[in-house]
């Protein structure tokens, strides 16, 4: 008996190596806390690729992960399963050593409040020259560097001032500065406006797109300030420790010459083929526990199941 074959696309010969093109690699990411006989998961199997000289906003509500998220990335927490690769670090696998070397080298991070980056007796300069000091670079190296970096931040006048001599928008300018003493590939920013009225968060924003694009710096920035979004190429949305969309964002000009954004939404799909579909697309055709899936020639269709047999 002759079978006619499945109308389907040729697969690629082989599944690209997990995170072998992007800077930063999470598949499948998952953060379990346990306290007493509670256990929290705060991460549930969270996919997330950035490129290198990428700038992205990760976004999502309180309680959603955001945080987990960065304290993983930035080494500082360990993943309890899953995947995790930044440049060629695997974070699930580091030992101590590692640990060190890469928090040093690999990212920079500033936290949320901006006091804690600083160090009240010293001054900008001597902040930026701590970490490279521990990384045991030399002097002149590190005297030039923070030259370079005062003036790329725009606060060359605040060399010799005290956090307490500084505006909030000028100590999140030096925290920048001094997550970025020693070159690290990425910046890690958790709420760097949290604490900033509306016109200095504007300025820390222009300060990190600067920072990305001068330095080529890869830049993540969380975030539960929706607003932040219009100010990045690419917005990652986590909702209850999974990635649930993306937004991204490219200038197009159109036939009358001027330029527009425009802002368009995906779902994000996982190895594994699975795609979470949003709450309101369910509710409106009814889709329940089984669904009916059909390839067309260019796009995949998801119909309820009306329960006939075909
Ligand atoms: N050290 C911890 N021990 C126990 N539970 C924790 C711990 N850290 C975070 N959680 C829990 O994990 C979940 C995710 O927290 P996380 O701080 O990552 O969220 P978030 O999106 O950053 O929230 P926010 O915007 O409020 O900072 C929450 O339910 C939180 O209570």
């Amino acid at each position: 008996m002759s079978r006619t074959p499945l109308p389907l696309p040729q697969p690629p010969p082989k599944a690209p190596e997990f995170g072998r093109d992007t800077l930063i690699a999470c598949e499948s990411l998952v953060r379990i806390y346990q306290t007493g006989s509670v256990e929290v998961q705060a991460l549930q199997g969270l996919d997330l690729a950035v490129e290198s000289g990428e700038m992205v906003a990760v976004v999502g509500a309180s309680g959603s992960g955001k945080s987990t998220l960065l304290s993983i990335l930035a080494g500082v927490d360990a993943p309890t399963a899953g995947r995790a690769r930044v440049d060629r670090w695997n974070l699930l696998a580091m030992s101590r050593a590692d640990r060190v070397h890469y928090r040093r080298h690999t990212v920079g991070f500033v936290r949320q409040q901006t006091a804690s980056n600083l160090v009240p007796y010293l001054t900008a300069q001597q902040m930026i020259d701590l970490p490279m000091t521990a990384a045991r670079t030399p002097a002149r190296t590190r005297r030039a560097r923070a030259a370079e970096l005062l003036e790329t931040l725009g606060i060359a006048g605040c060399a010799d001032r005290r956090p307490a001599q500084l505006s909030g928008g000028q100590q999140m300018r030096v925290a920048i500065a001094v997550a970025l003493a020693n070159q690290p590939r990425v910046l890690l920013a958790d709420e760097p406006t949290g604490e900033l009225d509306t016109a200095t968060s504007a300025e820390v924003f222009t300060t990190l797109r600067e920072v990305n694009r001068q330095l080529g710096v890869t830049v993540v920035i969380v975030t539960h300030d929706p607003a932040v979004s219009g100010q990045v190429e690419r917005t990652v949305a986590i909702r209850d420790g999974r990635t649930s969309s993306e937004v991204l964002r490219r200038t197009a000009t159109g036939a009358d010459g001027d330029t527009e954004v425009i802002a368009e939404e995906y779902a994000v799909m996982d190895r594994a083929g699975r795609v979470q579909i949003p709450r309101d697309y369910r509710e409106a055709l009814a889709l329940t526990r089984r669904v009916r899936l059909a390839l067309e020639a260019d796009h995949v269709t998801i119909r309820p199941d009306l329960g006939e047999r075909s």
